[in-house]
């Protein structure tokens, strides 16, 4: 089974920022900011490239628990970094759709 999905069923331990029936948010183990989180659909999807129509609601309840995250971490207002890497290219290295959110610091752009 994939570790997010693990972390989803609580067979693996994690932060846990925000969780209701589809989603689930967790501090990331490796900060790249003062705050940085993941937040991933409860049900497996492996990422944008492998998204259907039939998951158009649990991928905009995503962005939506970005936004509580953001509040419950206290960095709506500075501001946040929300980012999907899709694939190897943009390093994506666990392969279960997640939100980075991130903020507490300002942040570059372009992203590298
Ligand atoms: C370029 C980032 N591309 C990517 O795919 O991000 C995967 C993200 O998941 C994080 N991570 C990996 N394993 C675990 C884990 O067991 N627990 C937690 N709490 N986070 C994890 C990792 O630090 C990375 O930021």
């Amino acid at each position: 089974m994939c570790i997010f999905c693990k972390i989803a069923n609580k067979e693996i331990p994690s932060k846990v920022v925000f969780e209701d029936e589809h989603v689930i948010a967790f501090h990331d183990v490796n900060p790249q900011a003062p705050t940085h989180a993941l937040v991933i659909p409860k049900r497996h999807i492996a990422g944008i490239a492998q998204a259907t129509p039939e998951d158009e609601a649990v991928l905009g309840r995503l962005l939506l628990a970005a936004r509580r995250v953001a509040e419950l971490t206290g960095i709506a207002e500075s501001g946040f970094r929300t980012v999907v890497n899709s694939g190897a290219n943009a390093g994506q290295t666990v392969f279960h759709i997640h939100v980075h959110v991130m903020g507490g610091r300002p942040m570059a752009w372009p992203p590298g």
